[in-house]
């Protein structure tokens, strides 16, 4: 196990509100708050104040409940945004700019200059009122690297105590994350955080290449939730950290499950059965070969023990099983055949999945038993 520890700051309430077509109320906001903060997330990414009415009195709520967890509010590099935070009783800010040239051009009239200023007045504004401020580079995947860097450690001389690496549309792969990453945190002394999207289905490898290059936080939202394909599932990062790199977050990951129905429930979008870690099939088993092996020893076809994060290992018979499988489950229901027999219940098992196209019940299966 390594004593290094990454921290995670998670955005399921910004960037994983963002997804097209979720919607927090604010109890829901307050229940995922509260639950996140209580298994150990360190740091919340609540919202954006500059939304106004409902939404900064939910995040001004959330910022009396007097959680463990680091709250910070989203700003874009303006100084009613950051307003808008401190009314909410704010003492973190993240203030974004746009560092590609192609964002650039379309919000700061193609004007490397004027983003800067823009970015030193709000840093300036933010640090004069005693706020901590963390800087982000929207489309860093895609910016020039010496301006990308020439931002970071202009942040870093205005009193920034954290640069953010956005993937924002999500063109990395882990090879070139690394080298980007590890360019960025050599040239720096402030930590850097990564934030990745999914467009290729690599936000999560590129978290973790970015932590191997040295970035010291995370961004992260439960179920991978946020803007188009989404962001870094919480869940994957957390459990690949501690299983694949022995890394610590001081993350009680016994309850990633419970959170993820949270979530799931708040969103009103389920999670697909075979998503990794919190997901139905996660511990799942049908095929023949593979409960064979479990029945002997679970360590065979499972990553980690599903107690982990939750969750209960669960064997299945269907399409796919086999005789070992077959002659568990009716043991346990104090039921012995022979091989004659179980061979023309499996025969029997694999029609009826194929008609009702998914895996019996215990009471299908004992029906399937010939009598006497
Ligand atoms: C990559 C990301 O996820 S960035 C976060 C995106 N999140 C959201 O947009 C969700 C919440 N957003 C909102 O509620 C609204 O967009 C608000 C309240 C922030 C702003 O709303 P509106 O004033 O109606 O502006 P609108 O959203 O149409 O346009 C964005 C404006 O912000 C400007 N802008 C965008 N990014 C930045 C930035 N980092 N710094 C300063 N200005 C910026 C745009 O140039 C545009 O400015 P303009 O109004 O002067 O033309
Ligand atoms: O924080 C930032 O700078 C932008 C974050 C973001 O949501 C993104 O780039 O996708």
């Amino acid at each position: 196990m390594s004593n290094h520890t990454i921290q995670i700051n998670d955005t399921t309430l910004r960037d994983g509100e963002q997804a097209a077509g979720i919607a927090f109320n604010v109890e829901e906001k307050i229940a995922i708050a509260t639950l996140l903060d209580s298994i150990g997330v360190q740091e919340l990414e609540v919202g954006i104040p500059a939304m106004g009415h409902e939404e900064a009195q939910s995040i001004k709520t959330i910022a009396n409940l007097g959680l463990n967890a680091k709250l910070l509010g989203w700003n874009r590099a303006n100084l009613s945004d950051l307003k808008a935070s401190i009314d909410c009783g704010l003492e973190r800010v993240h203030i974004s700019v746009p560092v590609s040239d192609i964002q650039i051009a379309a919000k700061f009239q193609g004007k490397r200059q004027l983003v800067l200023d823009r970015l030193r007045d709000a840093i300036n504004f933010a640090c004069d009122r005693g706020l901590s401020v963390s800087v982000g580079g929207e489309d860093s995947s895609r910016a020039d690297e010496s301006f990308l860097l020439y931002v970071a450690h202009s942040a870093q001389e205005w009193g920034a105590f954290r640069f953010r690496f956005c993937d924002t549309v999500g063109i990395l792969d882990p090879i070139t994350t690394y080298n980007k990453v590890s360019h960025l945190v050599s040239h720096l002394s402030i930590a850097v955080e990564m934030h990745m999207h999914d467009d290729f289905g690599l936000a999560m490898a590129n978290t973790l290449a970015g932590v191997k290059a040295g970035a010291l936080s995370v961004n992260t939202t439960v179920n991978g939730i946020g803007e188009r394909a989404g962001n870094a599932p919480l869940e994957e990062v957390v459990m690949g950290l501690k299983h694949l790199y022995g890394i610590k977050t001081g993350i009680d990951t016994k309850r990633l499950v419970e959170l993820s129905r949270l979530v799931a429930k708040a969103t009103n979008y389920p999670v697909p059965p075979w998503k990794a870690i919190v997901g139905e099939n996660a511990f799942a088993h049908e095929s023949g070969i593979h409960a064979h092996g479990v029945l002997q020893n679970p360590v065979t076809y499972e990553p980690f023990a599903p107690e982990d994060v939750g969750w209960e290992r669960r064997l299945v018979v269907g399409k796919h099983s086999g005789r070992h499988l077959l002659l568990s489950v009716l043991q346990q229901h104090g039921i012995t055949l022979g091989q004659a027999e179980i061979q023309s219940v499996l025969d029997a098992v694999r029609h009826q999945s194929v008609q009702t196209k998914r895996s019996l019940t215990v009471e299908e299966l004992l029906s399937l038993v010939p009598q006497g």
